[in-house]
């Protein structure tokens, strides 16, 4: 448990951690980048000292305190050694509440690692974590690329206004978020929630099971806007972001039996898989193998037929203006 897997570049073992851990001013421990680490690269992949789903405070002490007691005596230190936010009752639960990370998106069960749980939190992060849940293993990927002496940091918290955001870290974390995104001038930060706001409204969207069925066109220009909003919001970093959009839009064509755009769908959204979970990453091979046959997907022509096309159908000579036009429909 809790074993350390050291970074890759491009999916080479690398002898020297990429990163050192270090003190930073105003947020105790964090991770350094020691040289240049390129975007793409897998920077941490560790095993967790154990997972426990969330559960009321008094239950959960006693739970932690069980599976402390059943860890080697070197992981309990790391356990321990771990930052708690609210000293004081329930000392397990709090070290756990301030560590834990969910172990996949939405998942109500939490892991805790020795050397991820020092990655310190930007609302703007230059890495993504993700659950592996076959290899029951969490990765940190680089989502863009990170100079030499940089911190490494992951979100602990996604998509709302700078308000809602900042209450949530100090409420939840303790601290009052001096990230880059949230340095900006009142001006930028007002632009800046405005965009948050359209990405959530656009999320949501998407994801309306009566606009997939009947009003697929809109779907798929929710997608288009929701993919430039977040270039804006997010620039260098919105490619690794992007990939679930792609992937949504894969599900609107193939609900309507557009194999041709459903494939390309997928493979964009493959390669923004693989910036932020690795090559080997179960999501990145099933978007993969669906860019080859998009008709496996369950939801192949669940909606009608009214796009139908075959995956050959992909044209060859549209400049990129006229490609994305083609692709989305417009
Ligand atoms: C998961 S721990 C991260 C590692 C921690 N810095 C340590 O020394 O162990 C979360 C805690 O780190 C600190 N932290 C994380 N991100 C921060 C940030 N952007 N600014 C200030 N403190 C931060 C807060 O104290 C938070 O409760």
């Amino acid at each position: 448990m809790g074993s350390f897997l050291s970074g890759t570049d491009s999916n080479k073992e690398i002898d020297i951690p990429i990163f050192e851990i270090n003190d930073i001013p105003g947020k105790g421990r964090g991770l350094i980048a020691r040289s240049n680490i390129s975007k793409g690269t897998r920077i941490l992949c560790e095993r967790p000292l154990f997972t426990v789903p969330s559960m009321e405070p008094s239950l959960l002490e006693l739970v932690l305190a069980a599976r402390l007691k059943a860890l080697p005596k070197a992981s309990q230190r790391q356990f321990l050694s771990l930052h708690n936010r609210s000293p004081g009752k329930y000392p397990f639960s709090n070290i756990f509440n301030t560590n834990a990370l969910p172990c996949g998106s939405g998942s109500v069960v939490g892991g805790v690692y020795p050397t991820i749980c020092l990655i310190n939190h930007s609302c703007i992060p230059n890495s993504h974590h993700n659950w592996d849940e076959d290899a029951e293993h969490e990765t940190i990927y680089a989502i863009r690329p990170i100079r030499a002496g940089e911190e490494i940091t992951i979100t602990y918290h996604q998509e709302s206004i700078s308000a809602i955001r900042r209450a949530f870290l100090k409420e939840s974390f303790g601290f009052d978020c001096s990230c880059s995104g949230c340095s900006r001038s009142p001006s930028e930060l007002q632009e800046s929630d405005a965009r948050r706001l359209q990405i959530q409204k656009l999320d949501e969207n998407i994801v309306n099971p009566s606009n997939l069925i009947s009003r697929p066109n809109e779907s798929l220009r929710d997608c288009r806007s929701l993919l430039q909003v977040m270039d804006v919001e997010y620039d260098v970093y919105a490619e690794a972001l992007n990939a679930r959009t792609y992937y949504d839009a894969f599900q609107v064509c193939i609900a309507h039996g557009d194999q041709a755009r459903a494939s390309v769908f997928a493979d964009r959204a493959y390669k923004g898989y693989v910036i932020c979970e690795g090559e080997n990453s179960p999501e990145a091979q099933r978007v993969k193998s669906l860019g080859l046959k998009p008709a496996a997907h369950v939801s192949f022509e669940l909606c009608s037929t009214k796009w139908k096309t075959t995956r050959g159908m992909v044209p060859k000579s549209l400049d990129s203006v006229q490609f994305e036009k083609w692709l989305f429909r417009e």
